[in-house]
């Protein structure tokens, strides 16, 4: 999108944000929340109209500026610094220039759409890979022998040299691709879902039919724990992803990044920068705690936050 959140002015949108995770997770789990009435007057009076308002405020502020851009660039017929160009052809392009270059494909998308995609996208990818790759970095720090076997295969791939790691070694780090989904397998970073019924579904196994326009609760981090699907669920076991375990697994039975349709856009995006984001760490340095994988513990949000922190030291491995 050619904005940083975190070097730029965000409006208050970061904390909006969080606010308005906080006020969803508030309505699901706040019986007296449920009825219309009283949700409403909830809002007015801890002032949430004024975060969602704010939410609003920085798509909005980002696509006047890109709007402003083309109009620049059509006058002056000059190149922006977000576009790369191959000859004539452009090859690289952020997301709201996209989602406006669509609208002269005919797909009529109204600025009031091209917000709403962006407050998805960076809502959606808010904090999930920080996250993940922190508990990572935790559970690696937990059991070094692990860690030492991630790092010998790291070691196998790249060697000594100081080379960036390139996508196509990224898919030789088997082992740390199977330790990043047994991170996410314990803790999901997307602890709770909601769908509500098109139809009416009946459940198999005891015989119940749920009602369509039920809202339906799906919640990765009990589907994770269920000893039928993972033996030992509450310890930390990176060959529950090894080829074989997989293949003998219910596809379903890992869902940290949801399925179906919804499913998350970013998946693949994600596992690609965690890779590389661990896989540079674990070059350099290793990492190592006093903590243990009991001490953590969890509190439910709209992410899954570890409320004693990740405290993690490191070493450089040039020592
Ligand atoms: C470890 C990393 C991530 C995890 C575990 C994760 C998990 C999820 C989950 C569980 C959902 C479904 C939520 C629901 O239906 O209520 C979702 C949706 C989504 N995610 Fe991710 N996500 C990650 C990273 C990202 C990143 C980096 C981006 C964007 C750059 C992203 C963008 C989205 C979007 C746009 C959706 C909504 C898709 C839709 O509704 O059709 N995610 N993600």
């Amino acid at each position: 999108m050619d904005y940083n959140l975190d070097s730029q002015a965000d409006m208050g949108f970061k904390t909006s944000v969080a606010k308005g995770f906080e006020l969803i997770v508030h309505r699901a789990t706040k019986i007296c929340l449920y009825p219309e009435i009283i949700y409403n007057l909830y809002i007015k009076l801890f002032d949430y109209e004024k975060y969602y308002t704010n939410v609003q405020n920085l798509p909005k502020h980002i696509i006047e500026k890109k709007k402003n851009e083309l109009i620049q660039k059509f006058k002056n017929k000059i190149k922006t610094d977000t576009d790369v160009y191959d000859g004539e052809k452009k090859c690289f392009q952020g997301l709201v220039e996209t989602l406006m270059d669509s609208n002269e494909a005919g797909l009529g998308l109204s600025d009031e759409d091209i917000k709403s995609h962006v407050i998805t996208i960076v809502a959606g990818g808010f904090e999930t890979t920080s996250l993940t790759v922190s508990y990572c970095l935790l559970l690696l720090a937990i059991y070094p022998d692990i860690q030492d076997r991630v790092y010998d295969e790291i070691y196998t791939i790249l060697g000594d040299s100081d080379e960036p790691i390139t996508i196509e070694q990224t898919t030789s780090l088997v082992y740390l691709k199977q330790v990043i989904h047994e991170t996410l397998r314990l803790f999901p970073i997307a602890p709770v879902m909601l769908r509500q019924l098109q139809d009416d579904v009946t459940i198999i196994t005891g015989n119940h039919t749920l009602p369509k326009g039920t809202i339906c609760c799906i919640t990765p981090l009990i589907t994770h724990r269920n000893p039928e699907l993972y033996p030992n669920p509450k310890s930390f076991n990176p060959d529950n992803f090894n080829a074989d375990n997989v293949a003998s697994r219910h596809k379903y039975s890992f869902i940290a990044f949801s399925g179906g349709p919804r499913s998350c856009i970013g998946m693949k995006y994600s596992l690609v920068l965690m890779t590389l984001l661990i896989s540079y760490v674990l070059r350099n340095f290793s990492v190592h705690t006093d903590m243990k994988l009991s001490d953590i513990k969890l509190k439910l949000g709209m992410s899954l936050h570890n409320t004693v922190g990740f405290p993690i030291t490191i070493q450089s491995r040039k020592q």
